[in-house]
This record gives C-alpha cells, structure tokens and sequence, in this order.
C-alpha cells in the first residue's frame, strides 16, 4: 500500500516518529494509503526550510522568471489532470463528473491568475510638497510577507489549497501547507508538479496530520511563520488566531457560515430551484457557500417546496466513476455521525420531512461508504440547531416569509455572514436586499459563479480579511512606502 510522506525542502521524507494514519475512501470505507504524521521536527525542517529558501533562488528572481514557473505548476496541473482526478475522487468520494469541472481545473486556474495579477496590478504614488519647494515624491512597493501556513480543508483539497498557495508564490512567499488529514493526496502530488515546473526547493512544503497536538498546531505555533491562511470551521479559526496572535502574525480566515438563499415570488422559479438544487446538495453539501435555509415568499412556498423535493429525489447517489452520479458520499463515517445527528435532532424537534433524512441503500461493495440521503426539511423553529448550526451536509431547511423585510431579517439573524443567493427577477429588489443581507459574498439569481478576482471571503464570525483578486495580493504582501526628497 501507498504511503503518503511529507514534502520538505524539494524531497519526500518520511516522520522519524514512523507515525502514520489510515486515509480511506469515503465511497467504500477502504484504505487508500497510510499517511505520515508530522512531529515537532518535521513541522521544524519544513519551516526552516521555507524560510531558507526566502534568501535562496526564488528571493532572487524576477517577476516574469517567478511567474513563468507558476504558469508551469498551472500546466503540470493540467498535464496530469487524470492522476488529480483519479486522486480527488479517491480521497473525497466526490463524482468525477464534478471534480473534473470544478477541483481540477480550478486547481490550474489558482496559479495562472495570480501569477498574471500580480504582473499588472499597479502600486500607488503620491508627490507631495515640501517646506523648501523641491517636493518628494512617495511611492509603494510590494514586498512577499515570508513564511505563510497555509491550513486548508478536506471539502475542495486541492482548489482550496491553491486558492491560498497560487497567490501566496505569486506575491514571492513561501509556503508550509498542512492538507486535512481526510485529503492529503493532491497536495503531495503537487510537490511533484513543482519540482518538475522548476519551483526551488524549500518554496513548497507540505506536512501530514492533525489539527490540535500534532501538525496543525505545530505549524501555527511555530515562531518563524510570518502569517496563517485558514478555510474551516469557525471554532478552530479561532484557536489559530489565537496562536497567531504570539508575535503579531497576520491571518486571513474564511470559516463556517450557515448561509441563507432568498426566493421572492417574482423569481424565475426553473431557475431558483436548480440553483437552490446545487446551494443545498452540491458536494453532498459540503462547499462552505451552501444555503442551508431557504426562505420563500409564502405565495409560492408549496410549489418550490415540491419541486425542490422533486429535483432532489431525482439526484443520482453513486461512486466517482459512475458518469451518472451526481452526488457522492460525504467526506468520512465520522462527519456523516455529526450530519445524521442533525437529521435526528430536526425530527426531534418537530420538522416535516419532505424528504430523505436517512442512510440510502447501497449496493454491498459500497455498503461501508459515509452516504447520506439529500434532505429537505419545512417547520422547524427559527431557534432549532438544524436552523442555526453549520452542517455541512446535503440538506435544506425551506421556511416561508411575507414581506422583504422579514426575509432580510431572517437572512441576518445568524452571527455568520458568508454568502446568500437571492432570487428575484425585480432587479431593483435584487440590489435592494443584496445590499442589506449581512455577507461577504452575495448571488442573485446564481450560486457559486466565481470570478478570482473579486473580494472573497465572510463577515461576522464567517472570517477576517478577503482573498481574490488584489484582495489576496494585499494579505501576501507587505506594503512598503518610499519617500523620497527630491
Ligand atoms: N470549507 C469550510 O468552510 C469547511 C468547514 N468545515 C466545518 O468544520 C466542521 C469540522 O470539520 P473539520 O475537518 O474538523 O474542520 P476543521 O476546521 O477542524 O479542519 C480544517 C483544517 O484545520 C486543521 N486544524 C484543526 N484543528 C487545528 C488546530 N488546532 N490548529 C491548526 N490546524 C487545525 C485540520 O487538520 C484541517 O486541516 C465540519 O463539519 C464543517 O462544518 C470543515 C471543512 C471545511
Ligand atoms: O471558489 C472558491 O474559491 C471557494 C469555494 C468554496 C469554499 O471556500 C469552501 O467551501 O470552503
């Protein structure tokens, strides 16, 4: 069996600890390969491997040769984009018809749009006058903020760690990753890619394991680390903030959200029920943009809730190489207890299930799969768990309102604030209330449409700071100002 070791200063290296952990594909229940666990020492090597290679080749390039190579990564992406996928899929139990358009490509897209950002965004200059009337002149300069630990999730691995290590190179860092222990594979592969696309050794590290007591917390209580970059929950954003806080390190986080969509009688319902379709049950649910509660002008609240149920029973439950499927399992046994604990608990207090709410029958090779039904729900109180929690699983909550100001109301009632879908054909409605919902990231009328170059990220307890765009080239970077008398 395959075993998964860490990738420090250009080399695959084993724990000396011989720690290793089972990854299992989530569609049967088997291991795919045994992991390396990182100590202390390996998190150490990594580090100071990354913060050596700052002064070594890649501190010395120049923009086009530092960018020339990202667009190499981008193409060793795409030149292996079977073995990516055949990875992803292993590793997530997500369908490959939705990995191949989503994780793969994007996985490519992280490094080509930052590495030609940063070749064209401009930096500010200002003259100013000065008391002996030669004046001064000030102008900016972009400078990589150094060592960056980079914390990604198990829900979009490798998307989700490019989204964070393509800027962060792009800006001149380097970088030590810590994959999620469910889906570590892409991110090793990836130190293959660099190193064929002429990366430098000791630019990008990747080391194996857990969050708390094991190589998580090493990374971010690792005093040579200039700055942590974060996607998950919103409790373990914290406890890294926490540890960033030890010598002023800079974060940016994007965490959990328990997003709301909108539908207002005056939408285009064909197109508000796909969309809701893919913001409740995409993933298996499992993309921190879903809508877990949809409110629905009363008006037309049976029919969306019918053909809600319609759709959802008409999805096609299966394994990554079935081209028919369009959902898979979610991404372990232990993640489907804490969505199926939900699923008792909106029975428990009181809702009405539309559909699903249970453990669908698998055929017996996959019978050890984490599967879970998609689930609607109507009638739960405003103050249920199922309502208020994160689940991250394939489920909706669909709760009807009477006027615009309630179902603004509703939306903010929460303390996250990531992102909303609102569906309207009233386009001055659409600004109206978008404008007013409390989220970093507002749709109308479609869901998970993403151009990389706008803000990206939550408010309220949804996250600090926003990526994308030059909103990723502000966090990777230190600002310097010259002032120069003329
Ligand atoms: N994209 C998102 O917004 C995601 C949200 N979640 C939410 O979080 C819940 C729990 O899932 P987890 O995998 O446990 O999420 P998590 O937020 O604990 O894990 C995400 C990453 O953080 C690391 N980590 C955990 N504790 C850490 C610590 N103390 N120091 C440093 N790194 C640490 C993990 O090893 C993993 O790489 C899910 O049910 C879901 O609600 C989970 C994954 C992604
Ligand atoms: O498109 C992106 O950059 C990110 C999408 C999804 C997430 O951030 C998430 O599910 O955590």
């Amino acid at each position: 069996m395959k075993d998964i070791k860490h990738y420090i200063n250009g080399q695959y290296v084993g724990s000396a600890s011989g720690k290793l952990f089972e990854n299992v594909n989530p569609a049967n229940g088997k291991v795919i390969s045994k992991v390396h666990e990182a100590g202390k020492e390996e998190v150490d090597a990594a580090v100071q491997a990354a913060k050596a290679a700052l002064r070594g080749p890649w501190g010395k390039m120049t923009l086009e040769q530092r960018t020339a190579i990202l667009h190499k990564v981008a193409d060793g992406i795409n030149a292996r984009f079977d073995e990516f996928l055949e990875a992803e899929c292993l590793d997530t139990g997500k369908p490959k018809s939705l990995a191949s358009h989503i994780d793969i490509p994007r996985g490519a897209a992280n490094f080509k749009v930052f590495a030609d950002m940063i070749k064209n965004v401009p930096t500010e200059s200002f003259e100013m006058p000065t008391s002996d009337g030669t004046g001064a002149l000030n102008y900016a300069v972009r400078r990589p903020k150094g060592v960056i630990g980079v914390i990604s999730p198990w829900n979009l691995p490798l998307l989700l760690m490019t989204w964070k290590v393509g800027p962060a190179l792009a800006c001149g860092n380097t970088v030590v990753v810590k994959p999620s222990e469910e889906t570590p594979t892409t991110t090793a592969l990836l130190g293959e890619v660099m190193k064929e696309a002429g990366v430098p050794d000791g630019v990008y590290n990747v080391v194996h394991g857990f969050g708390g007591d094991s190589a998580g917390a090493y990374l971010t209580e690792h005093p040579l680390v200039d700055g942590f970059t974060f996607t998950g929950e919103t409790g373990t954003g914290e406890v890294i903030m926490k540890a960033a806080a030890k010598g002023i390190r800079d974060i940016s986080l994007e965490l959990g959200g328990k997003n709301a969509g909108l539908v207002f009688a005056d939408c285009d319902m064909d197109k508000a029920i796909e969309g809701t379709m893919r913001s409740a049950f995409a993933n298996c649910g499992q993309v921190c943009l879903g809508t877990e509660r949809v409110y629905v002008e009363r008006s037309i609240f049976d029919e969306f809730v019918r053909r809600l149920k319609e759709a959802a029973e008409g999805l096609k439950i299966g394994p990554p190489d079935d081209a028919d499927a369009n959902m898979g399992p979610l991404v372990s046994l232990k993640h489907r207890e804490k969505v199926l604990s939900y699923y008792q608990k909106a029975v428990d207090d009181g809702a009405t299930v539309v559909t699903g709410g249970g453990v669908p029958e698998m055929p017996e090779e996959l019978a050890g799969g984490a599967w879970v039904e998609p689930t609607i729900w109507t009638g739960l109180p405003d103050d249920s768990a199922v309502v208020t929690d994160e689940i991250f699983g394939p489920c909706v909550h669909l709760c009807p309102f009477d006027s615009e100001e309630e179902a603004i109301e509703l939306a903010n009632s929460l303390p996250y604030g990531l992102a909303s879908a609102i569906w309207s054909e009233n386009i001055t409605r659409a600004h109206r209330v978008a404008g007013q919902v409390e989220a970093g990231i507002i749709w109308v009328n479609s869901w998970f449409l993403r151009d990389l170059r706008t803000p990206f990220g939550g408010s309220k307890q949804s996250g600090i700071g926003r990526e994308g765009g030059v909103h990723s080239l502000e966090f990777y970077t230190e600002m310097k100002n010259i002032c120069v008398k003329l």
